[in-house]
């Protein structure tokens, strides 16, 4: 039984890992694409060879000894699965998966390099612990954004698209005003509408038996955005055990103990500083001669970065405005999306790109984190991440956590990527040094003033 005090920290504790599990498992086409379909590589087949020799070796991150079945899914569950195109697991859903499903329930800590299907691994556990028969809320999943809650609830609608499973979001402008109780099982969304709905009595957590943060270093160092989690934590019934589950690629130093105590008693599994980024995405740096010139490298790369999909990030949301505003009015076709836009714009945004209308996507850290869109193949720091994008404070030095995340909108799943950092001065060329040695790995110049052996390069890398 858990104590009902709060500590220091603002915990209740201790929270003890367990929940009770139950039968097996509607709705939307996942807007992800099965692997095996990607504008990157001519063929299809030729994809479908990659991930299977990426998957039969032992080092890969898509590596897994085991098959679906063997981890012991409902069969419709399993349906679900091969319904999107996925034939074996990831390590990552190979090694989290029995520890995740096991019973009695037990909380979950889980690292794995971007693109390598965390999402899966705790959807699954989600649609494997509900009782189908029960209509009221019984798995909360937070993000940290509403593009990523978005995401994760169309693979929630594939993966239990042969169960009875209900679903509703909790994201704002989703819900009429004096929106009544929701009796579905699963809700999807971020942390601020869901402790809102839960304040209102909208959602009666008494039956919620998992709870999951994904991006969970975010969700629980973000100023704001930690505060809202651990609100919703402490609404969870103490009555029986809550499974809380946390997956990110990244768990910084001083988030791991917060998380520890978020979610105790946990089953880990980590990375070394060296596995952090996958080998698939390529690394290169361009020296510009100042911000404008920034701008002109940008606007003569268009016709690389149309050549697939990319993501171009900016520290402020009106330089991502600028940009998109001039590159338009020049001629050029781009979208500019940031949290300064409203929730219908955001979701025509993004939904948009995902179906290619725009081949470029200019943004801010909103949607550096958990984005799957298989065809992006490059993404452009035109400005690099630094901490005090995170606290608004002083601190200048780069943002490592934030920079794999944004590198890792490329390189999904086994797909090879571009990822492209502006430096300008003395300054940014040390941020970025700072990240190579940080990360270890080679950061490669690319000529600014060669546009053929830009190209060259460039296409040699996605080969
Ligand atoms: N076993 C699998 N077989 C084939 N494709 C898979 C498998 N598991 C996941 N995928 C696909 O891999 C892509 C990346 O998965 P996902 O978005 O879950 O990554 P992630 O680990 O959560 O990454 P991030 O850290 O960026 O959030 C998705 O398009 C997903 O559909």
């Amino acid at each position: 039984m858990a104590s009902l005090e709060k500590d220091a920290d603002g915990f209740y504790t201790p929270a003890e890992s367990s929940a009770a599990s139950t039968t097996a498992p509607k709705v939307e086409g996942n807007d992800a694409e099965p692997a095996g379909a990607s504008d990157l590589v001519s063929s299809t087949f030729e994809v479908a060879v990659t991930l299977a020799d990426q998957q039969a070796d032992p080092n890969s991150p898509l590596y897994s000894a085991k098959s679906f079945e063997a981890l012991g899914l409902h069969q419709d569950l399993l349906k679900g699965i091969y319904d999107m195109g996925f034939s074996k697991p990831s390590k990552i859903q190979e090694r989290a998966m029995p520890l995740l499903l096991s019973n009695p329930p037990t909380n979950m800590i889980g690292q794995s390099q971007s693109g390598t299907g965390k999402t899966a691994a705790f959807v699954l556990t989600m649609l494997s612990r509900i009782d189908y028969s029960i209509n009221k809320p019984q798995a909360l999943c937070l993000a940290p954004s509403r593009e990523l809650a978005r995401q994760i609830m169309s693979v929630v609608v594939a993966m239990g698209k042969f169960t009875q499973v209900q679903t509703e979001y909790a994201i704002k402008d989703h819900l009429p005003k004096g929106a009544s109780r929701i009796t579905a099982q699963v809700i999807v969304g971020t942390p601020g509408t869901m402790t809102d709905l839960m304040r209102r009595k909208v959602i009666d957590p008494s039956e919620v038996k998992v709870f999951v943060l994904d991006e969970a270093d975010n969700m629980l160092d973000q100023d704001g955005l930690g505060d809202q989690t651990l609100r919703v934590k402490n609404m969870l019934p103490r009555t029986h055990p809550v499974q809380i589950i946390l997956f990110s690629a990244t768990f910084p130093d001083h988030v791991r103990a917060f998380a520890s105590k978020f979610a105790p008693n946990a089953n880990k599994i980590e990375l070394q500083q060296n596995e952090l980024s996958v080998d698939g995405i390529r690394q290169f740096y361009m020296d510009c001669k100042n911000e404008e010139h920034k701008y002109d490298i940008l606007v003569s790369l268009y016709g690389l970065l149309t050549v697939g999909q990319s993501i171009i990030f900016c520290k402020h949301r009106q330089t991502a405005d600028r940009i998109s505003q001039r590159m338009t009015a020049e001629g050029h076709k781009v979208a500019s999306l940031h949290g300064a836009k409203d929730a219908a714009e955001r979701d025509a945004i993004i939904d948009g790109f995902r179906e290619g209308k725009e081949k470029v996507l200019i943004t801010t850290n909103v949607i550096a984190r958990g984005i799957d869109i298989l065809q992006v193949n490059m993404v452009v720091n035109y400005d690099l991440p630094l901490m005090n994008e995170r606290d608004r404070g002083a601190d200048e030095r780069p943002d490592i956590e934030t920079y794999l995340h944004r590198i890792g909108r490329t390189g999904r799943f086994g797909r090879k990527g571009i990822s492209i950092n502006f430096v300008h001065d003395r300054k940014t060329w040390l941020q970025m040094e700072q990240i190579e040695k940080a990360l270890g790995k080679k950061i490669i110049r690319i000529e600014t003033n060669d546009f053929d052996e830009m190209e060259e390069k460039m296409k040699q890398a996605l080969k």
